[in-house]
């Protein structure tokens, strides 16, 4: 589905990322872990076309961004940093999203606005939205849209537990339904409640990236990302 090969890019003189390999399968949720600084945002950044590369190859189901629209419409990206028209209202703004993607499906989207407790915000301008409510709309249309895989960026931050467990609930029917989701977290125990796979990053490359039954055993994922920091272990995916 998604595919990195020897992945390299620089900000100036500091190298973040150094010869990343990520192989992602459809129907994978992937937590993507690592510490401060590890370089997560910028992988993200680079798949979605935000940052450029210097070096390697990613393809989304055999496209590249050469493709332009074909394809960024393989994916939907939920960022960490949310820049919105502030005079647009959440519902206009994604009818606009989901007529780009081609998508028609007015009855999930309005299960969704009610699912997240959107019903009286929905209709407001974005710029009077908290940031837990700006979350819930991009959540709401990655998931009206349901495009091949949903790359996130800390998608937990600023929901509130309902919320949470909504997500939860939508990731697993949205991953049901034929879907991918690839998102970054500090959150180990969500990640271990969530995910299907986790990928470690260490010093701009994957040193884990396996089955999350494989990697907890008798661990947690606190236990067994405190030990990636400091011996690598061998990826059995890829
Ligand atoms: N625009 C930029 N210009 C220069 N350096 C940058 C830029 N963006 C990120 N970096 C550097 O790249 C490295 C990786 O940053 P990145 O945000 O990708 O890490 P991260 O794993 O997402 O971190 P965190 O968990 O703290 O959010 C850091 O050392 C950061 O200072």
């Amino acid at each position: 589905m998604l595919r990195i090969t020897n992945l390299e890019k620089s900000y100036t003189s500091k190298k973040v990322l150094n010869g990343l390999d990520l192989n992602i399968k459809k129907g994978e949720i992937l937590g993507f872990v690592g510490g401060n600084g590890a370089g997560k945002t910028t992988t993200l950044n680079v798949i979605t076309g935000i940052v450029d590369y210097q070096k390697g190859k990613v393809e989304i189901n055999g496209l590249s961004k050469e493709a332009g629209i074909e394809y960024k419409k393989q994916f939907f990206f939920i960022p960490d940093t949310i820049n919105v028209f502030k005079n647009v209202s959440g519902y206009d703004w994604i009818c606009f999203l989901m007529n780009l993607y081609g998508e028609k499906d007015k009855k999930r989207f309005d299960q969704f606005i009610e699912k997240f407790d959107m019903q009286e915000a929905v209709t407001k301008p974005m710029g009077t939205y908290s940031y837990g409510m700006l979350r819930k709309v991009l959540l709401i249309a990655a998931f009206v849209i349901s495009p091949p895989i949903i790359i996130m960026d800390e998608p937990l931050n600023g929901l509130d537990p309902n919320a949470v467990l909504v997500f939860k609930e939508l990731i697993k029917h949205y991953v049901e339904m034929g879907g991918t989701v690839f998102f970054s977290t500090h959150l180990l125990d969500i990640a271990e409640k969530v995910c299907s796979t986790v990928a470690i990053l260490k010093e701009g490359k994957i040193i884990l990236h396996d089955d999350i039954q494989n990697i907890l055993g008798e661990e947690s994922l606190e236990s067994i990302f405190m030990e990636a920091q400091v011996y690598e272990r061998k990826t059995s995916i890829n």
